[in-house]
Protein backbone atom coordinates (compact mmCIF):
# COMPACT_ATOMS: atom_id res chain seq x y z
CA UNK A 1 0.00 0.00 0.00
CA UNK A 2 1.14 3.57 -0.36
CA UNK A 3 0.44 5.42 2.64
CA UNK A 4 -0.63 9.19 3.60
CA UNK A 5 -3.88 9.23 1.17
CA UNK A 6 -7.18 10.40 3.39
CA UNK A 7 -9.88 8.47 3.81
CA UNK A 8 -13.27 9.71 3.25
CA UNK A 9 -16.94 7.75 2.61
CA UNK A 10 -19.34 5.22 5.04
CA UNK A 11 -18.79 1.84 5.63
CA UNK A 12 -21.46 -0.59 6.80
CA UNK A 13 -19.99 -2.71 9.83
CA UNK A 14 -20.66 -6.59 9.30
CA UNK A 15 -22.10 -9.09 12.32
CA UNK A 16 -19.25 -10.03 14.88
CA UNK A 17 -16.51 -12.52 14.18
CA UNK A 18 -16.62 -13.05 18.03
CA UNK A 19 -20.70 -13.48 18.22
CA UNK A 20 -21.11 -15.84 15.00
CA UNK A 21 -18.18 -18.09 15.97
CA UNK A 22 -19.89 -19.43 19.52
CA UNK A 23 -23.88 -18.72 18.12
CA UNK A 24 -22.35 -21.30 15.33
CA UNK A 25 -21.34 -24.18 17.57
CA UNK A 26 -24.86 -23.25 19.59
CA UNK A 27 -26.53 -24.22 16.43
CA UNK A 28 -25.98 -28.02 17.17
CA UNK A 29 -28.30 -28.04 20.02
CA UNK A 30 -31.77 -27.41 18.72
CA UNK A 31 -31.47 -30.63 16.22
CA UNK A 32 -32.77 -28.44 13.66
CA UNK A 33 -32.84 -25.01 11.42
CA UNK A 34 -30.71 -22.00 12.43
CA UNK A 35 -30.47 -18.68 10.14
CA UNK A 36 -27.89 -16.40 10.86
CA UNK A 37 -27.90 -12.98 9.30
CA UNK A 38 -25.47 -10.89 8.84
CA UNK A 39 -22.27 -12.98 8.91
CA UNK A 40 -19.26 -12.33 7.70
CA UNK A 41 -17.21 -14.14 5.46
CA UNK A 42 -14.06 -14.87 7.27
CA UNK A 43 -11.38 -17.73 7.49
CA UNK A 44 -12.55 -18.34 11.74
CA UNK A 45 -16.19 -18.61 9.61
CA UNK A 46 -15.34 -20.89 7.61
CA UNK A 47 -13.43 -23.22 10.15
CA UNK A 48 -16.22 -23.20 11.71
CA UNK A 49 -18.59 -24.42 9.14
CA UNK A 50 -16.07 -26.97 8.03
CA UNK A 51 -16.44 -28.72 11.61
CA UNK A 52 -19.85 -28.74 11.36
CA UNK A 53 -20.11 -30.40 8.30
CA UNK A 54 -17.80 -32.72 9.62
CA UNK A 55 -19.54 -33.26 12.18
CA UNK A 56 -22.92 -33.68 9.94
CA UNK A 57 -24.54 -30.76 9.85
CA UNK A 58 -25.89 -29.36 6.50
CA UNK A 59 -24.47 -25.73 6.09
CA UNK A 60 -25.17 -22.99 3.39
CA UNK A 61 -23.45 -19.91 2.93
CA UNK A 62 -25.52 -17.29 0.95
CA UNK A 63 -24.80 -13.95 1.03
CA UNK A 64 -24.30 -12.56 4.63
CA UNK A 65 -26.90 -15.84 5.64
CA UNK A 66 -25.73 -19.22 7.06
CA UNK A 67 -28.29 -21.70 7.23
CA UNK A 68 -27.42 -24.90 9.53
CA UNK A 69 -29.21 -28.03 9.79
CA UNK A 70 -28.49 -29.65 12.78
CA UNK A 71 -30.94 -32.73 12.52
CA UNK A 72 -28.35 -34.84 10.63
CA UNK A 73 -26.36 -37.41 12.33
CA UNK A 74 -23.86 -35.70 14.89
CA UNK A 75 -20.69 -36.92 15.48
CA UNK A 76 -18.88 -37.04 18.31
CA UNK A 77 -15.47 -36.48 17.31
CA UNK A 78 -13.42 -33.36 15.89
CA UNK A 79 -10.05 -34.29 14.00
CA UNK A 80 -6.75 -32.47 15.57
CA UNK A 81 -6.58 -30.52 12.33
CA UNK A 82 -9.89 -28.88 12.79
CA UNK A 83 -9.54 -28.12 16.52
CA UNK A 84 -6.35 -26.55 15.84
CA UNK A 85 -7.86 -24.10 12.75
CA UNK A 86 -8.59 -21.55 15.50
CA UNK A 87 -9.18 -20.72 19.31
CA UNK A 88 -12.53 -20.75 18.85
CA UNK A 89 -13.05 -24.47 17.93
CA UNK A 90 -13.43 -24.95 21.87
CA UNK A 91 -17.10 -23.75 21.87
CA UNK A 92 -17.76 -27.37 20.25
CA UNK A 93 -16.72 -28.78 23.35
CA UNK A 94 -19.70 -27.57 25.63
CA UNK A 95 -22.12 -27.78 22.46
CA UNK A 96 -21.10 -31.25 21.74
CA UNK A 97 -21.38 -32.94 24.80
CA UNK A 98 -24.79 -31.36 25.11
CA UNK A 99 -26.34 -32.38 22.44
CA UNK A 100 -24.19 -36.00 22.08
CA UNK A 101 -23.63 -36.82 25.53
CA UNK A 102 -19.91 -37.09 24.37
CA UNK A 103 -17.53 -35.29 22.39
CA UNK A 104 -13.73 -36.13 22.19
CA UNK A 105 -11.90 -33.08 20.73
CA UNK A 106 -8.34 -31.70 21.54
CA UNK A 107 -6.41 -28.62 22.48
CA UNK A 108 -7.70 -25.53 20.11
CA UNK A 109 -5.48 -23.30 17.63
CA UNK A 110 -5.89 -19.19 17.25
CA UNK A 111 -3.15 -16.70 17.11
CA UNK A 112 -0.18 -16.63 18.95
CA UNK A 113 -0.70 -13.83 21.70
CA UNK A 114 0.62 -15.48 24.82
CA UNK A 115 -0.44 -18.30 27.18
CA UNK A 116 -3.99 -19.50 26.45
CA UNK A 117 -5.26 -22.52 28.68
CA UNK A 118 -8.24 -24.00 28.24
CA UNK A 119 -8.01 -25.07 32.46
CA UNK A 120 -11.47 -22.63 33.04
CA UNK A 121 -13.42 -24.57 30.37
CA UNK A 122 -12.51 -27.83 31.80
CA UNK A 123 -12.97 -27.17 35.07
CA UNK A 124 -16.30 -25.91 34.69
CA UNK A 125 -17.45 -28.81 32.48
CA UNK A 126 -16.37 -31.06 34.93
CA UNK A 127 -18.74 -28.79 37.79
CA UNK A 128 -21.55 -29.70 35.30
CA UNK A 129 -21.51 -33.38 36.05
CA UNK A 130 -19.54 -34.37 32.82
CA UNK A 131 -16.37 -36.72 33.13
CA UNK A 132 -13.29 -35.35 31.16
CA UNK A 133 -10.33 -37.59 30.56
CA UNK A 134 -7.50 -36.35 29.05
CA UNK A 135 -5.14 -38.45 27.13
CA UNK A 136 -2.62 -38.53 24.10
CA UNK A 137 -3.69 -34.75 23.29
CA UNK A 138 -6.96 -35.58 23.29
CA UNK A 139 -9.89 -34.47 25.52
CA UNK A 140 -12.48 -36.92 26.05
CA UNK A 141 -15.96 -35.76 27.53
CA UNK A 142 -19.08 -37.78 28.02
CA UNK A 143 -22.00 -37.31 30.96
CA UNK A 144 -25.03 -39.13 31.03
CA UNK A 145 -26.96 -36.17 32.26
CA UNK A 146 -25.57 -32.87 32.75
CA UNK A 147 -26.37 -31.07 35.98
CA UNK A 148 -26.87 -27.52 37.24
CA UNK A 149 -24.69 -26.17 39.66
CA UNK A 150 -23.42 -23.40 40.67
CA UNK A 151 -19.69 -21.82 39.19
CA UNK A 152 -17.39 -18.86 39.98
CA UNK A 153 -15.17 -18.44 37.51
CA UNK A 154 -11.52 -17.30 38.94
CA UNK A 155 -11.09 -14.66 35.68
CA UNK A 156 -13.77 -13.37 33.66
CA UNK A 157 -13.29 -15.62 30.77
CA UNK A 158 -15.18 -14.74 27.57
CA UNK A 159 -14.78 -17.90 26.22
CA UNK A 160 -15.23 -20.05 29.62
CA UNK A 161 -18.53 -17.99 30.43
CA UNK A 162 -19.58 -19.03 26.70
CA UNK A 163 -18.78 -22.96 27.09
CA UNK A 164 -20.87 -22.96 30.63
CA UNK A 165 -23.85 -21.61 28.67
CA UNK A 166 -23.67 -23.87 25.68
CA UNK A 167 -23.16 -26.74 27.98
CA UNK A 168 -25.99 -25.85 30.46
CA UNK A 169 -28.68 -24.71 27.99
CA UNK A 170 -30.64 -28.33 28.29
CA UNK A 171 -28.72 -29.13 31.66
CA UNK A 172 -31.15 -30.99 34.72
CA UNK A 173 -31.76 -28.07 36.88
CA UNK A 174 -30.09 -24.65 36.94
CA UNK A 175 -26.37 -23.04 36.53
CA UNK A 176 -25.44 -19.85 37.83
CA UNK A 177 -22.18 -18.41 36.83
CA UNK A 178 -20.78 -15.76 39.29
CA UNK A 179 -17.73 -13.85 38.22
CA UNK A 180 -18.96 -14.30 34.21
CA UNK A 181 -17.93 -12.17 31.15
CA UNK A 182 -19.69 -9.59 30.38
CA UNK A 183 -18.59 -8.95 27.10
CA UNK A 184 -21.37 -7.83 24.29
CA UNK A 185 -20.94 -11.22 22.34
CA UNK A 186 -21.97 -13.01 25.65
CA UNK A 187 -25.34 -11.16 25.73
CA UNK A 188 -25.43 -11.91 21.85
CA UNK A 189 -25.27 -15.78 22.77
CA UNK A 190 -28.03 -15.33 25.32
CA UNK A 191 -30.43 -13.66 22.94
CA UNK A 192 -29.64 -16.48 20.34
CA UNK A 193 -30.28 -18.99 22.65
CA UNK A 194 -33.26 -17.46 24.31
CA UNK A 195 -34.42 -16.96 20.79
CA UNK A 196 -34.16 -21.06 20.13
CA UNK A 197 -35.93 -21.57 23.49
CA UNK A 198 -33.55 -21.11 26.59
CA UNK A 199 -33.87 -19.76 29.49
CA UNK A 200 -30.80 -17.65 30.24
CA UNK A 201 -30.54 -14.56 31.90
CA UNK A 202 -28.03 -11.90 33.63
CA UNK A 203 -25.79 -11.62 30.50
CA UNK A 204 -24.27 -8.13 30.53
CA UNK A 205 -24.02 -8.59 34.69
CA UNK A 206 -21.32 -10.59 36.01
CA UNK A 207 -23.85 -13.33 37.04
CA UNK A 208 -25.23 -15.23 34.15
CA UNK A 209 -28.35 -18.20 35.27
CA UNK A 210 -29.38 -20.86 32.59
CA UNK A 211 -32.68 -22.08 34.12
CA UNK A 212 -32.45 -25.93 31.60
CA UNK A 213 -34.75 -26.67 28.75
CA UNK A 214 -36.12 -29.99 27.53
CA UNK A 215 -35.79 -29.24 24.08
CA UNK A 216 -35.09 -26.28 21.89
CA UNK A 217 -36.32 -25.10 18.59
CA UNK A 218 -35.90 -23.94 15.23
CA UNK A 219 -34.55 -20.35 15.15
CA UNK A 220 -34.02 -17.26 12.30
CA UNK A 221 -31.61 -14.21 14.66
CA UNK A 222 -29.48 -11.07 13.56
CA UNK A 223 -25.55 -11.31 14.38
CA UNK A 224 -24.44 -7.92 16.16
CA UNK A 225 -21.98 -5.55 14.42
CA UNK A 226 -18.45 -6.04 15.19
CA UNK A 227 -16.98 -3.36 17.57
CA UNK A 228 -13.61 -4.78 17.01
CA UNK A 229 -13.99 -3.75 13.10
CA UNK A 230 -15.45 -0.79 13.64
CA UNK A 231 -12.88 0.28 16.00
CA UNK A 232 -10.15 -0.58 13.89
CA UNK A 233 -12.03 1.53 11.07
CA UNK A 234 -11.99 4.53 13.29
CA UNK A 235 -8.68 4.26 14.56
CA UNK A 236 -7.49 3.71 10.85
CA UNK A 237 -9.20 6.92 9.74
CA UNK A 238 -7.55 8.88 13.13
CA UNK A 239 -4.20 7.34 11.67
CA UNK A 240 -5.05 9.14 8.43
CA UNK A 241 -6.40 12.39 9.64
CA UNK A 242 -9.82 11.96 7.61
CA UNK A 243 -13.02 11.27 8.18
CA UNK A 244 -15.45 8.32 8.16
CA UNK A 245 -18.68 7.31 8.45
CA UNK A 246 -19.76 3.66 10.20
CA UNK A 247 -23.06 2.59 9.83
CA UNK A 248 -24.94 -0.62 11.91
CA UNK A 249 -22.87 -0.20 14.82
CA UNK A 250 -23.55 -0.15 18.76
CA UNK A 251 -21.85 3.24 20.06
CA UNK A 252 -21.99 1.69 23.47
CA UNK A 253 -19.91 -0.99 22.73
CA UNK A 254 -17.64 1.44 21.77
CA UNK A 255 -17.35 4.03 24.84
CA UNK A 256 -13.86 2.50 25.95
CA UNK A 257 -12.40 3.57 22.25
CA UNK A 258 -14.23 6.58 21.96
CA UNK A 259 -13.37 8.14 24.93
CA UNK A 260 -9.81 7.52 24.22
CA UNK A 261 -9.88 8.94 20.78
CA UNK A 262 -11.59 11.96 22.66
CA UNK A 263 -8.48 12.30 24.39
CA UNK A 264 -6.22 11.92 21.76
CA UNK A 265 -7.87 15.15 20.45
CA UNK A 266 -10.11 13.70 18.23
CA UNK A 267 -14.11 14.70 17.76
CA UNK A 268 -16.65 12.21 17.15
CA UNK A 269 -20.11 12.06 16.35
CA UNK A 270 -22.27 9.42 16.99
CA UNK A 271 -26.47 8.81 16.35
CA UNK A 272 -28.35 6.32 16.39
CA UNK A 273 -26.68 3.34 14.71
CA UNK A 274 -23.75 5.93 13.10
CA UNK A 275 -20.38 7.16 14.37
CA UNK A 276 -18.54 9.64 12.87
CA UNK A 277 -14.72 10.38 13.19
CA UNK A 278 -13.40 13.94 11.64
CA UNK A 279 -9.82 14.82 11.97
CA UNK A 280 -7.20 17.02 10.50
CA UNK A 281 -4.72 16.77 12.93
CA UNK A 282 -2.12 14.87 14.50
CA UNK A 283 -3.01 12.74 17.39
CA UNK A 284 -1.94 13.80 21.43
CA UNK A 285 -0.59 11.27 23.63
CA UNK A 286 -2.35 9.17 25.73
CA UNK A 287 -0.91 8.92 29.36
CA UNK A 288 -1.98 5.18 30.44
CA UNK A 289 -4.29 3.02 28.22
CA UNK A 290 -4.54 -0.15 30.14
CA UNK A 291 -6.40 -3.12 28.62
CA UNK A 292 -9.45 -5.00 30.58
CA UNK A 293 -12.47 -7.18 30.40
CA UNK A 294 -15.36 -5.54 29.22
CA UNK A 295 -16.07 -2.04 29.37
CA UNK A 296 -12.61 -1.41 29.88
CA UNK A 297 -10.25 -0.95 26.68
CA UNK A 298 -10.28 -4.36 24.83
CA UNK A 299 -7.20 -6.31 24.15
CA UNK A 300 -8.31 -6.55 20.57
CA UNK A 301 -7.73 -2.99 19.72
CA UNK A 302 -4.25 -2.82 21.86
CA UNK A 303 -2.12 -2.48 18.57
CA UNK A 304 -4.06 -0.73 16.12
CA UNK A 305 -4.33 2.09 19.14
CA UNK A 306 -0.48 1.46 19.69
CA UNK A 307 0.10 1.83 16.17
CA UNK A 308 -1.80 5.21 16.40
CA UNK A 309 -0.23 6.42 19.22
CA UNK A 310 3.16 5.98 17.59
CA UNK A 311 2.64 8.87 15.62
CA UNK A 312 1.17 10.72 18.63
CA UNK A 313 2.59 14.19 20.18
CA UNK A 314 4.20 13.14 23.32
CA UNK A 315 4.58 9.95 24.89
CA UNK A 316 1.91 7.21 25.53
CA UNK A 317 2.06 4.15 28.32
CA UNK A 318 0.21 0.97 27.04
CA UNK A 319 -0.24 -1.87 29.76
CA UNK A 320 -1.74 -5.65 28.28
CA UNK A 321 -3.26 -7.05 31.15
CA UNK A 322 -5.41 -10.00 29.32
CA UNK A 323 -2.86 -11.49 27.48
CA UNK A 324 1.00 -11.61 28.21
CA UNK A 325 2.47 -12.06 24.93
CA UNK A 326 0.65 -9.66 22.84
CA UNK A 327 2.87 -6.83 21.54
CA UNK A 328 5.06 -8.87 19.32
CA UNK A 329 4.11 -6.37 16.24
CA UNK A 330 5.71 -3.68 17.74
CA UNK A 331 8.59 -5.14 16.50
CA UNK A 332 7.43 -4.60 12.92
CA UNK A 333 6.44 -0.93 14.35
CA UNK A 334 9.81 0.16 15.06
CA UNK A 335 10.72 -1.21 11.38
CA UNK A 336 8.49 1.44 9.77
CA UNK A 337 10.18 4.50 12.56
CA UNK A 338 8.58 3.82 15.55
CA UNK A 339 9.74 4.37 19.10
CA UNK A 340 9.01 1.92 21.27
CA UNK A 341 9.88 -0.07 24.01
CA UNK A 342 8.05 -2.87 25.51
CA UNK A 343 8.88 -4.32 28.87
CA UNK A 344 6.60 -7.53 29.46
CA UNK A 345 2.95 -6.28 29.58
CA UNK A 346 3.75 -2.68 28.64
CA UNK A 347 5.03 -0.45 26.26
CA UNK A 348 5.74 3.21 26.21
CA UNK A 349 5.83 4.93 22.50
CA UNK A 350 7.58 7.99 22.21
CA UNK A 351 5.16 9.20 19.00
CA UNK A 352 7.32 10.37 15.96
CA UNK A 353 6.44 12.63 13.07
CA UNK A 354 5.72 10.04 10.43
CA UNK A 355 6.42 6.65 9.84
CA UNK A 356 7.87 5.35 6.60
CA UNK A 357 6.53 2.41 4.77
CA UNK A 358 8.93 -1.18 4.60
CA UNK A 359 8.35 -4.83 4.24
CA UNK A 360 6.94 -5.74 7.39
CA UNK A 361 5.59 -9.16 8.42
CA UNK A 362 1.97 -9.56 10.30
CA UNK A 363 2.35 -12.31 13.29
CA UNK A 364 -1.46 -12.56 14.81
CA UNK A 365 -4.65 -10.84 14.00
CA UNK A 366 -4.55 -7.09 15.44
CA UNK A 367 -0.94 -7.08 15.19
CA UNK A 368 -1.53 -7.37 11.39
CA UNK A 369 -4.29 -4.63 11.14
CA UNK A 370 -2.30 -2.90 13.36
CA UNK A 371 0.46 -2.77 11.12
CA UNK A 372 -1.77 -2.10 7.56
CA UNK A 373 -3.15 1.23 9.71
CA UNK A 374 0.62 1.81 10.05
CA UNK A 375 1.12 1.66 6.58
CA UNK A 376 -1.72 4.16 5.46
CA UNK A 377 -0.27 6.35 7.46
CA UNK A 378 3.14 6.21 6.48
CA UNK A 379 5.24 7.67 3.82
CA UNK A 380 6.13 5.50 0.39
CA UNK A 381 5.02 1.85 0.30
CA UNK A 382 3.87 -0.65 2.87
CA UNK A 383 4.01 -4.75 2.26
CA UNK A 384 2.19 -6.52 5.01
CA UNK A 385 3.10 -10.21 4.48
CA UNK A 386 1.02 -13.18 5.86
CA UNK A 387 -2.11 -11.03 5.74
CA UNK A 388 -3.85 -14.53 6.25
CA UNK A 389 -4.18 -13.77 10.10
CA UNK A 390 -5.71 -10.69 8.84
CA UNK A 391 -8.70 -12.44 6.61
CA UNK A 392 -9.50 -14.21 10.42
CA UNK A 393 -10.94 -10.96 11.55
CA UNK A 394 -11.97 -8.88 8.71
CA UNK A 395 -13.84 -9.41 5.67
CA UNK A 396 -12.84 -7.36 2.59
CA UNK A 397 -10.31 -5.25 4.27
CA UNK A 398 -8.31 -4.36 1.68
CA UNK A 399 -11.54 -3.45 -0.36
CA UNK A 400 -13.30 -2.07 2.17
CA UNK A 401 -9.84 0.28 2.67
CA UNK A 402 -9.62 0.89 -1.04
CA UNK A 403 -13.64 1.86 -1.12
CA UNK A 404 -12.64 4.99 1.00
CA UNK A 405 -9.79 6.13 -0.91
CA UNK A 406 -6.68 3.97 0.28
CA UNK A 407 -4.13 3.21 -2.05
CA UNK A 408 -4.47 -0.44 -0.98
CA UNK A 409 -4.06 -4.03 -3.17
CA UNK A 410 -3.52 -7.54 -2.56
CA UNK A 411 -0.90 -9.29 -3.88
CA UNK A 412 -1.64 -12.96 -4.74
C1 LIG B 1 -13.54 -15.92 19.94
C2 LIG B 1 -13.44 -14.90 21.00
O1 LIG B 1 -14.45 -14.47 21.55
N1 LIG B 1 -12.22 -14.44 21.28
C3 LIG B 1 -12.05 -13.40 22.26
C4 LIG B 1 -12.04 -14.01 23.64
O2 LIG B 1 -10.97 -14.94 23.68
P1 LIG B 1 -10.90 -15.99 24.88
O3 LIG B 1 -12.26 -16.47 25.19
O4 LIG B 1 -9.87 -16.99 24.52
O5 LIG B 1 -10.36 -15.07 26.03
P2 LIG B 1 -10.57 -15.25 27.61
O6 LIG B 1 -11.48 -14.18 28.08
O7 LIG B 1 -10.93 -16.66 27.89
O8 LIG B 1 -9.10 -14.99 28.14
C5 LIG B 1 -8.83 -14.03 29.12
C6 LIG B 1 -7.65 -14.47 29.95
O9 LIG B 1 -8.02 -15.64 30.69
C7 LIG B 1 -7.04 -16.64 30.54
N2 LIG B 1 -7.71 -17.95 30.57
C8 LIG B 1 -8.78 -18.20 29.77
C9 LIG B 1 -9.39 -19.41 29.77
C10 LIG B 1 -8.90 -20.42 30.63
O10 LIG B 1 -9.39 -21.55 30.69
N3 LIG B 1 -7.82 -20.14 31.42
C11 LIG B 1 -7.21 -18.92 31.42
O11 LIG B 1 -6.25 -18.70 32.15
C12 LIG B 1 -6.42 -16.35 29.16
O12 LIG B 1 -5.14 -16.92 29.05
C13 LIG B 1 -6.40 -14.84 29.15
O13 LIG B 1 -5.26 -14.40 29.82
O14 LIG B 1 -11.85 -12.98 24.60
C14 LIG B 1 -10.60 -12.29 24.47
C15 LIG B 1 -10.51 -11.28 25.60
O15 LIG B 1 -11.47 -10.30 25.45
C16 LIG B 1 -10.50 -11.65 23.10
O16 LIG B 1 -9.21 -11.12 22.95
C17 LIG B 1 -10.76 -12.65 22.00
O17 LIG B 1 -10.90 -11.98 20.76
C1 LIG C 1 -7.63 -12.90 19.73
C2 LIG C 1 -8.65 -12.84 18.91
O1 LIG C 1 -9.43 -13.86 18.52
P1 LIG C 1 -9.39 -15.43 18.90
O2 LIG C 1 -9.82 -15.54 20.31
O3 LIG C 1 -10.40 -15.98 17.96
O4 LIG C 1 -7.99 -15.91 18.65
C3 LIG C 1 -9.10 -11.55 18.31
O5 LIG C 1 -10.20 -11.53 17.74
O6 LIG C 1 -8.34 -10.57 18.37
Amino acid sequence: MVGENKLKGELRIKGAKNSVLPILAATLLNKGISILHDCPALKDVYSMIEILKHLGCTVKFIGSDIIVDSSGIIDNHIPDELMRTMRSSIFLMGALVSRNNTAVISFPGGCDIGHRPIDLHLKSLRKLSIMIKESYGYINCESKRIKGCDIHLDIPSVGATENIMLASVMADGITTIGNAAKEPEIEDLQKFLNSMGAKVSGAGSNTIVIEGVKSLHDVEYKIIPDRIVAGTYLIAAAMTSSEIVLTNVIKNHLESLISKLNESGFAIKTGNDYIKLFSNKRPKAIDMIITLPYPGFPTDLQAQMTSLLSIAEGTSIVTETIFDNRFKYTEELVRMGADIKVDGRIAVIKGVKNLTGTSVVARDLRGGAALVIAGLGASGITIVEDIEHINRGYENFDENLRSIGANIEKMM
